[in-house]
């Protein structure tokens, strides 16, 4: 879907699209694959060697082009799933206004804890991200003083996931929302977070 302006607290000269660049997002879905991929593994000894030889070689690839934070693509780029970020699970938005999103997502083997279970950090991860966007939706730039999470049941991995974020109330700076993840009918978690919009000159 397209996405309304401002978004996420992303000041315009920071918030990026393609822009008929270099194809990052295939870079960053190729990461993805290797996080993904190195994880599950339990590969001999000829093959981890290969693969750490070349993941080298990458780090050294990129490494001479390093910018400061201004410079940026990665988390810049609000067309691709998680900004382009290869910490955040890839989603997809499916509903986006100043009130609410609904977006989907999966977690690959990257994010497993334990007994096919998405580690717990990772379900605040996502509510801080879908719902710091969504805080930011329209307003000026806040960010999260509380969130709360209750887990109350396992989040699966490899599964189609159901995020929603729901903006409960502003009063003044502070921001009061609620999100939730579903697999299926089933509620994984749930949360409720506090936005602070900043004062002038606070990072
Ligand atoms: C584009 C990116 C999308 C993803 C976005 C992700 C968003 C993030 O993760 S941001 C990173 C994580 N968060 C942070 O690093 C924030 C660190 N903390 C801070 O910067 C500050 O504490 C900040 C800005 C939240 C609030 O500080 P400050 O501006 O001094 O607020 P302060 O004046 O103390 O409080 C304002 C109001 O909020 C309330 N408040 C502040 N913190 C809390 C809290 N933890 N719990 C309850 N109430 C709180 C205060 O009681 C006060 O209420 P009232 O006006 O009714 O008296």
């Amino acid at each position: 879907m397209s996405e309304p302006g401002n978004i996420g607290g992303f000041r315009p000269r920071r918030y990026r699209t393609d822009g008929g660049g270099p194809d990052f997002g295939r870079m960053i879905e190729a990461l993805r694959r290797i996080q993904d991929g190195i994880t599950a593994a339990d590969a001999p000894e000829g093959v981890v060697t290969e693969v750490a030889d070349m993941l080298e070689k990458v780090a050294a690839a990129v490494e001479p082009y390093e910018v400061d934070e201004e410079g940026m693509i990665a988390g810049r780029r609000v067309d691709l799933p998680g900004r382009g970020q290869a910490l955040i699970p890839p989603l997809e938005y499916d509903e986006w206004d100043e009130d609410h999103v609904v977006a989907r997502c999966s977690m690959g083997r990257f994010y497993l804890g334990a007994n096919g279970a998405a580690h717990g950090g990772v379900i605040p991860l996502v509510f801080d991200e879908v719902l710091g966007r969504l805080a930011n939706t329209g307003r000026p730039v806040s960010r999260t003083a509380y969130l709360h999470v209750n887990f109350r049941a396992i989040t699966p991995i490899d599964a189609p996931l159901r995020v929603t974020g729901t903006v409960v109330r502003i009063e003044g700076r502070k921001r009061f929302l609620t999100a939730a993840l579903h697999h299926g009918d089933t509620l994984c978690a749930d949360g409720d977070a506090l936005f602070v919009a900043l004062n002038p000159g606070q990072p």
